[in-house]
């Protein structure tokens, strides 16, 4: 049995729903499919998640919704007229749910914002069913209550709960093929929770995973995954795999063709992942599997992401002080914030984190505490900075992979904010102003996958 999601890209139009339909027509072992809702069908457009976020936010302020919610409505009549579904029944009920919505949750803004935003993909699942039952086939919506994914009441971020794995696998046993929407479960309080942003990737792993299936599709709009972004590199290389491994580390610093939160399930469970294109379903694809051989290529790719910052100290004998770093974290601990590395030397230590956790007076009452509570004889914060993480399983065991990355980097001229290679076995990050980071990537890029030999294993 296979679970396919089609990402926000490959159900934007009746056009993408035609490709869909045809896939899934084309292997009687995809049996559940997972859905988004209507993405981007040109680079200028918007997708439909973000009006209806808008949606959400003008009901909490109170200022005009109509023409938000006709927008919405377009968008799938559009879809269900060219498919020759009954388009004006279909967007009736569709606009009466957002409407009962608004007001049900009118004064609840975060259980709001995730009714309004998990609508795009619930009403795209039930138009998908209709599609497939009007070609011919056996097809059925089925809501994320009634499959199980029972979910942990965090707003726009949820978690799936463990229990939700048995009931999941009962699917099993339904005919047919089943539509899913993605990117929302349910909570315990009966509270319609959406998984962070680009989630309907974690319903498809959590789905697979819950019924066992023996792979994972993820149908998006590239032919494969690329060692690195292909906005910043022309035609980089294909991977034909990579593990869940190096997937979890890229996914999480820049690749978002696929989720990092949705390799957990799929990981746990020993399902492999097939990212194939919807596009060009001939393609093979790329594999999220447990192992590859990395002899021929340690490194699996290089991921960027911008908007970050460190918070760099120094003190006269750091080093002596015990408890400095535990004090340190916890006064970001107290404003709520994640960080993402910690550098350190005797006498300093640096914190990179995201610099949109800064807003709202948060950096200057950081660096007071800082300052006055740690008795630092420093405390800056350098702010733009974006981090580059050079990821592959076969690194460990190759020498000479950070002396070429120091190399290349310095012979395009760009100046080295960090590096840290901290206690992963498979990655590397490096540090540099955002200004420069496409030209870094494209230094990394040629010295790893275009020059003839990376490094000696050992
Ligand atoms: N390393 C990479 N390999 C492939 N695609 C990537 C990579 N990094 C970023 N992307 C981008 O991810 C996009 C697909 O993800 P997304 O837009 O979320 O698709 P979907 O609509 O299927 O959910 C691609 O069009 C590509 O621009
Ligand atoms: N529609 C949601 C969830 C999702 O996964 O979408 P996409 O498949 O377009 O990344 C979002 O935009 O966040």
């Amino acid at each position: 049995m296979k679970v396919a999601k089609f990402g926000g890209s490959s159900v934007a139009s009746a056009t993408q729903f035609r490709k869909v339909a045809d896939i899934v027509s084309s292997d009687v072992e995809r049996r559940i499919i997972v859905v988004s809702a209507p993405g981007k069908r040109f680079k200028e457009d918007i997708k439909i998640t973000d009006i209806l976020i808008q949606l959400a936010q003008a009901v909490m302020e109170g200022t005009a919704c109509d023409e938000i919610v006709q927008a919405v409505v377009k968008r799938y009549a559009e879809i269900a007229k060219e498919l020759e579904l009954p388009a004006d029944e279909f967007t009736a009920e569709l606009e009466k749910d957002l409407r009962w919505k608004m007001n049900e949750y009118r004064h609840d803004p975060c259980h709001l914002m995730d009714a309004i935003k998990a609508s795009g993909e619930d009403h795209n699942a039930r138009l998908m069913a209709l599609y497939l039952q009007e070609i011919g086939l056996e097809a059925s919506y089925v809501n994320p209550r009634e499959a199980g994914i029972i979910v942990t009441d965090e707003p726009g971020n949820a978690q799936i709960l463990p229990e939700s794995y048995e009931k999941l696998y009962h699917l099993r046993k339904r005919r047919g093929v089943l539509v899913i929407p993605g990117f929302f479960g349910y909570s315990l309080e009966g509270n319609i929770v959406t998984f962070p942003r680009g989630g309907s990737d974690i319903t498809g792993s959590i789905v697979a995973a819950g019924v066992k299936a023996d792979v994972y599709e993820n149908f998006t709009d590239v032919d494969s995954i690329y060692c690195v972004n292909p906005s910043i590199v022309e035609n980089p290389r294909q991977l034909k795999e990579i593990t869940y491994r190096e997937m979890r580390e890229l996914s999480y610093s820049g690749f978002s063709v696929f989720h990092d939160e949705a390799l957990e399930p799929v990981y746990k469970a020993g399902i492999p992942v097939c990212v194939k294109n919807t596009n060009n379903p001939a393609a093979p694809g790329t594999w999220i599997v447990a192992k590859r051989n990395h002899h021929d290529e340690p490194i699996a790719g290089i991921a960027s992401d911008t908007g970050f910052c460190s918070i760099n100290i120094s003190k006269y004998l750091m080093n002596r002080e015990i408890g400095f770093g535990r004090r340190l974290l916890q006064i970001l601990e107290d404003e709520g914030i994640s960080y993402e590395h910690t550098p350190s030397g005797i006498d300093n230590m640096s914190v990179i984190l995201r610099e949109n956790q800064l807003e709202g007076g948060k950096e200057q009452r950081i660096l007071d505490r800082i300052q006055t509570e740690l008795e630092v004889d420093e405390v800056h914060i350098e702010h733009g900075l974006a981090l580059i993480m050079v990821v592959g399983e076969g690194m460990e065991r190759t020498v000479g992979m950070a002396a070429k990355a120091t190399a290349a980097l310095a012979k395009a001229n760009i100046n080295l904010e960090m590096i840290n290679q901290g206690s992963s076995e498979v990655s590397m990050m490096f540090g540099v102003k955002e200004e420069v980071v496409a030209d870094a990537v494209r230094a990394l890029y040629e010295v790893y996958f275009q020059e003839a030999s990376v490094g000696n294993e050992v």
